[in-house]
């Protein structure tokens, strides 16, 4: 279960214990985890900050002394914000506070560095009176640790501040929360280990999550009486002269969906192209004049198109675009150029009636929204909930950690892939995929995620084989189609 920061807090309330009793069994659980790891002659130097982080590293001081641990603790803050922390700190002998001219030094000398400096409390930038401490902090070569979130850290943005605190392990306290599933997006632990607490198991969260069971589980199955086009017809529109291998990634992954028939439309010029390479879809090649013809007919006869990988100099794109939106009654998947022919014209998309998924990456969602990239980096996934509930669409935000945001607000963080699928290519799979998976499935959002997952799942089983720049995007199909026979 992954949680935001407001359903952590309400957990708590629920449990019935006070929050010296929560930190209490925090700190006691947290030194049991050291312990397992250390000797007690180990030099270990607990950094603590002002609000209930700084609690949970007085509490974890205590026990560690209590076991004969050699344990010092720097207080960053004289001040500290919560009762807590207050009584925990006063709990402590004076003789293990770091002075202030010994706390490089005690940096220094750490074997083991733990991190109760921020919590889920902490936003945007690291105070001024803390940046030496941090810089130094991670630059040691101690065994570091962090306690719930690392110190500078965001839990639910995601944003982190410059010189953030580092570790080898962060322990996520009672569940994850959203900064623990985005590591390939800040790579700030190495491992994040959740310590269980006695609080009320939380029965609802907003962060839907994906495992392989689920997966299988999910996954469209074929009846015993089917015939062909019963599982979900796609249309492909797309590609054009110069990039009709877009198109053909398109059907790739589509076909890697499982579908049992499928319609190409393309412009002319490259229909011998596809035709060549791709025998079993039914192909609808248009020219600038029959592309509206062409279009409407097969409209009726599919259950979802997707429009515009590889359309970078399609001279029809716009009119595609347009019938797209006013005449399809099935969703529509919008890539690449697609996405980019929205530009300036968002508001079409509000007076679209049947369900949009947009497949852009970072950039290109920077680029549609009008805002720089590094704005958009420190509060993607707030940034992503607003536009899909304003714009009413499915959002799919590709990256390391792909997020799918449905209309509705509801949050997918993808964890499978890795960085073999940063290549030209990816993403046209990716649409085919996606498109695929919503002509069988209903839940819109149900499918995108199925197609996410698989997508990041063939590329993690392609590392069994391949190194990992050597992971061609055609290699994908292989890897779901024995994905599918091993497991579905
Ligand atoms: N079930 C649990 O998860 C439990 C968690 N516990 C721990 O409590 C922290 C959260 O504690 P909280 O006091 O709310 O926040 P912090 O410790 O992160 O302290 C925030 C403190 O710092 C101030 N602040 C925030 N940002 C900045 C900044 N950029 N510059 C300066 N100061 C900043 C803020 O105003 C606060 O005063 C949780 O993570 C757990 O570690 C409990 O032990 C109970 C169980």
């Amino acid at each position: 279960m992954i949680v935001t920061v407001n359903t952590m807090k309400q957990c708590e309330q629920n449990s019935g214990l006070s929050n010296f009793e929560l930190m209490e069994q925090v700190g006691f659980k947290l030194a049991i985890e050291i312990m397992n790891r250390h000797k007690q002659h180990e030099n270990i130097v607990i950094v603590c900050g002002k609000g209930n982080n700084a609690g949970d590293g007085f509490v974890l001081a205590r026990y560690l002394l209590d076991s004969n641990y050699h344990v010092s603790v720097i207080a960053l803050y004289s001040e500290l914000t919560t009762p807590e922390s207050q009584e925990n700190m006063k709990k402590l002998p004076k003789k293990i506070f770091v002075k202030k001219n010994d706390i490089f030094n005690s940096i220094e000398n750490a074997n083991v560095l733990v991190d109760a400096v921020f919590g889920f409390g902490f936003k945007f930038e690291i105070p001024s009176e803390c940046k030496e401490v941090f810089v130094q902090y991670n630059q040691s070569k101690a065994v570091k640790y962090s306690i719930d979130i690392n110190s500078g850290a965001e839990a639910d943005t995601g944003h982190i501040a410059c010189d953030a605190l580092k570790s080898h392990i962060t322990f996520a306290l009672g569940y994850k929360k959203i900064i623990h599933v985005l590591r390939k997006d800040h790579h700030l632990f190495d491992e994040c280990i959740v310590i269980p607490i006695d609080i009320k198991e939380c029965d609802h969260s907003e962060l839907v999550e994906m495992t392989q069971e689920q997966f299988v589980k999910e996954f469209p199955r074929i009846q015993e009486d089917a015939y062909k086009g019963q599982e979900g017809i796609p249309l492909i529109v797309g590609g054009c002269y110069g990039m009709a291998g877009a198109t053909c990634l398109n059907i790739l992954g589509a076909k890697a969906s499982g579908i049992s028939y499928l319609h190409v439309a393309c412009d002319e010029k490259i229909y011998p192209i596809l035709a060549t390479k791709e025998i079993t879809p039914v192909f609808h090649p248009f020219t600038l004049d029959t592309v509206g013809s062409v279009l409407k007919e097969v409209l009726p006869k599919v259950k979802c198109i997707a429009f515009g990988s590889g359309a970078t100099y399609l001279d029809s794109k716009k009119v595609i675009l347009e019938l797209l939106l006013q005449q399809s009654t099935c969703p529509v998947v919008l890539d690449a150029e697609g996405i980019r022919c929205l530009q300036n014209n968002l508001y079409i998309l509000k007076l679209v009636r049947t369900q949009v998924i947009l497949t852009p990456h970072l950039k290109e969602f920077a680029d549609l929204i009008g805002m720089s990239l590094e704005s958009l980096k420190t509060n993607k996934l707030e940034i992503a909930k607003e536009f899909a509930k304003e714009y009413h669409v499915t959002l799919v935000l590709k990256g390391p950690h792909t997020l799918v945001v449905s209309s509705q607000g509801e949050v997918y963080i993808n964890q499978t892939g890795n960085a073999g699928l940063a290549k030209a290519g990816s993403g046209d799979f990716l649409t085919g995929l996606i498109t695929g998976f919503i002509a069988q499935k209903r839940d819109v959002f149900m499918a995108v995620i199925l197609a996410v997952w698989l997508h990041g799942h063939a590329a993690d089983l392609a590392l069994k084989n391949h190194h990992q720049r050597m992971i061609q995007i055609e290699d994908l199909k292989q890897e779901i189609e024995q994905f599918y026979f091993d497991q579905c």
